[in-house]
């Protein structure tokens, strides 16, 4: 989706953040047990190190994707993958929106557990294991793309 068409946002703090993600952790110990993690950069990293943290794993690996300049999907680069069909390996990644990415990856590793932290409609049909789901139309604001300024009031704004 063009970054016009993009009315609503989801800010997301980091204290809501790890609530999410620990609360993702909570759902994929009860699928397990789990060989290691594969976390989606660069969005992935940071819910993948608080699942590995929850789960007690050490063996942590990235594939580097990107796909994204600011709002605009572009082509997709695949700049790291992991070997093997990703049987017993979970794949962690912040969200998923269209599904291309999460395509991408289980072409990548077939056999592995797709978990993501939010998931948007279009791709949901992808991710084995999300938390919450936003609308197609809304942006995730993630807490490393924000930080703390001024707004006007309300009252400014309104009309
Ligand atoms: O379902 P899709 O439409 O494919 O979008 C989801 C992907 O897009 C974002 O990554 P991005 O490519 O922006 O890179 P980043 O993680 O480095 O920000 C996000 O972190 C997901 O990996
Ligand atoms: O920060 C982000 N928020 C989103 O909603 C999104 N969708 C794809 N890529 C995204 N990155
Ligand atoms: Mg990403």
């Amino acid at each position: 989706m063009s970054s016009d068409q993009q009315q609503k946002t989801f800010p997301v703090s980091w204290e809501q953040l790890h609530r999410d993600a620990k609360a993702l952790a909570w759902r994929l110990v009860a699928e397990g047990p789990w060989q290691g993690i594969a976390a989606i950069t660069r969005g992935g990293l940071v819910p993948a190190a608080v699942v590995a943290r929850e789960l007690d794993l050490r063996l942590i690996d990235t594939l580097c994707i990107a796909s994204y300049d600011d709002r605009s999907q572009g082509e997709m680069r695949i700049i790291k993958d992991v070997p093997g069909d990703g049987d017993g390996w979970l794949i962690i990644d912040d969200l998923v929106d269209t599904g291309r990415t999460a395509q991408a990856v289980r072409e990548m590793m077939p056999k592995a557990h797709f978990a993501t932290v939010y998931a948007k409609p279009a791709g949901r049909p992808l991710v084995d294991s999300f938390i919450t789901e936003v609308s197609q139309d809304t942006w995730i604001l993630f807490p490393w793309d924000m930080e703390l300024q001024s707004v006007p009031p309300i009252i400014h704004t309104s009309r």
